[in-house]
């Protein structure tokens, strides 16, 4: 059984803070999608628009890159995408592992986005046997009875977690055994890992619950605002004065 902390210290060792590495990814969707049309120039402006991010954060987060682009000009696209790369560890192919090929499992395996980002699933792992031999996404399933071998052979260092939660920590502990010193987790279990272990979590049902939080603060900004409109409306009846049911008076006149 792993011990130990589950996050990192904020700052990472080159200096590049880690709230600045969560934006990179950001930065090189909107820049992969300029130099898709062939666009040379972009202002921090545009950029930051594109990625959905304050200007003047951005110009920060590039410093840190060494990236200050040119007055009037703006930065390099191409220039910016190879920098964000290599800061990102994305020039270099990193062969990853899916351990669990049910439907979420089967679905990434199919996503065809990993491979132009770097990723290349090397492994799909399944403790079925009989999924053991079935082709997904043209890749044969193989039994997790090897895990620790498939990941050695094949020099993964990460690995996605698609299982059920009930065995996501003892999944995770194989790996990490097997040298696994990445995880992408989506079982809806908290992950204890050892130190120089990095551990992501997606939980869609965690965002919809956000969501749902602004939806609800949204519906009851909606219903101050009718109320406090309907209260304005009634007040200036009154002052006609006018009853609050139209055109009879609130008070007969003697
Ligand atoms: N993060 C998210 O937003 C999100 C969304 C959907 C589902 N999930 C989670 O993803 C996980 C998978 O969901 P699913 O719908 O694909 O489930 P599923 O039942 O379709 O697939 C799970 C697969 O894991 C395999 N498995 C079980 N134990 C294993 C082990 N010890 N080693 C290797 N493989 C093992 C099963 O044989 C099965 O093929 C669940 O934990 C679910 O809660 C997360």
């Amino acid at each position: 059984m792993a011990t130990g902390r589950t996050h990192r210290p904020a700052t990472r060792s080159r200096g590049i803070p880690e709230a600045t590495v969560a934006r990179l990814p950001l930065y090189l969707r909107a820049l992969t999608a300029l130099s898709e049309r062939s666009v040379p120039t972009v202002s921090s402006e545009e950029l930051a628009a594109a990625a959905g991010v304050n200007s003047a954060k951005l110009r920060k987060d590039f410093s840190y890159l060494g990236s200050y682009g040119t007055r009037g000009v703006g930065y390099d696209v191409e220039y910016l995408v190879y920098q964000i790369s290599r800061e990102l560890g994305l020039t270099q192919d990193w062969p990853v592992v899916i351990v669990g090929i049910g439907n979420l499992g089967a679905a990434l395996a199919n996503y065809g986005g990993f491979a132009s980002r770097g990723f290349r699933v090397a492994a799909l792992i399944d403790a079925d046997p009989e999924m053991a031999g079935k082709q997904v996404a043209g890749i044969a399933v193989q039994h997790s009875d090897g895990l620790e071998k498939i990941i050695d052979e094949n020099g993964v260092s990460i690995g996605v977690i698609t299982t059920p939660p009930g065995v996501a920590q003892q999944v995770c502990d194989r790996l990490v055994a097997a040298g696994v010193t990445s995880i992408l987790n989506f079982a809806p279990t908290v992950l204890s890992v050892p130190d120089g272990v990095d551990v992501r979590k997606v939980d869609l049902s965690i965002e919809l619950q956000i969501l749902a939080f602004h939806e609800q603060r949204k519906a009851g900004e909606e219903a101050e605002a009718q109320a406090g409109a309907a209260a304005v409306a009634q007040a200036a009846q009154e002052d006609n004065g006018k009853g609050p049911d139209g055109d009879v008076p609130a008070v007969m006149p003697a």
